[in-house]
């Protein structure tokens, strides 16, 4: 059964007080659940504060974002080898943030999984439409493209170590949510184009939905077929409302 993963993306928010307290209420409310990953992803400068605290607390860590490079003259990014060095275990690529705003081509985010992968850390990589793009008829096809720049890159065997976020552009941080059924059509697209190539990836493969989920939505959204989790951005930096979501998931594997 693959897993199911809850994901906070903490964006960039936070500070050294309010991540400890966060944290903090986190792991006091967290259950640990077979097959279930819980996941945050903090800023990269609180990276390691969030390690150290969590210690052996059943809570992985992401970074937002990597360079595709393994070092050197390269200001204000930072490598996989760091990343592997604070023990983090996934890296968010291709956010639509990071595609939008900071110019980045499928070609690039191809290259991020792609060394990701070979450093064995896990890429979560993140695709999605515009709103324009939603009505133009255009989602599928847009959602296709943006994985199979990953798949000529990587290789299907390659990309069974990662996990795929589908998140609408216009869904992220506006409070509108796709509708379960315009998620899960859209996750059930992804999968099919994975069983294309192979169909125990495809079966295996954690697919996240992103885009304004929340306490209230969670179980709604998690009980479709093909949505294994969540990306969740401003839901995450409230303890309660993540753990409701962590809950919601752990129920949607029963
Ligand atoms: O990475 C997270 C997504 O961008 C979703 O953000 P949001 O939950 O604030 O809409």
């Amino acid at each position: 059964m693959r897993k199911t993963i809850v994901a906070g993306n903490w964006k960039m928010n936070g500070t050294t007080e309010s991540n400890k307290a966060l944290l903090e209420n986190l792991t006091a409310g967290l259950n640990a659940v077979d097959g279930l990953v819980t996941l945050v992803c903090p800023p990269a400068v609180y990276l390691a504060q969030v390690k150290q605290q969590l210690g052996n607390a059943p809570v992985a860590v992401g970074a937002q974002n990597v360079s595709a490079q393994p070092k050197g003259a390269f200001t204000g990014e930072w490598s996989l080898a760091m990343l592997q060095d604070l023990g983090c275990e996934y890296v968010i690529i291709g956010h639509s943030e990071r595609r939008s705003i900071f110019g980045e081509t499928d070609n690039q985010v191809a290259e991020k999984v792609a060394a990701t992968l070979d450093a064995k850390l896990i890429p979560v990589l993140c695709v999605g439409e515009t709103l324009e793009e939603r009505e133009a008829g255009e989602t599928i096809n847009v959602v296709s493209n943006q994985v199979e720049a990953v798949l000529a890159r990587v290789g299907i065997a390659a990309l069974a170590n990662a996990v795929i976020a589908y998140e609408p552009v216009w869904a992220i941080g506006t409070g509108l949510t796709a509708t379960p059924q315009q998620a899960q059509d859209v996750h059930k697209a992804i999968r099919a184009q994975l069983a294309a190539s192979d169909d125990s990836v495809a079966e295996n493969m954690s697919i996240l939905y992103g885009g304004s989920m929340n306490a209230v939505n969670a179980a709604e959204l998690l009980a479709q077929q093909d949505i294994d989790g969540g990306l969740i951005g401003g839901a995450s930096l409230k303890a309660d409302e993540f753990l409701t979501i962590c809950a919601a998931a752990a129920d949607s594997r029963k």
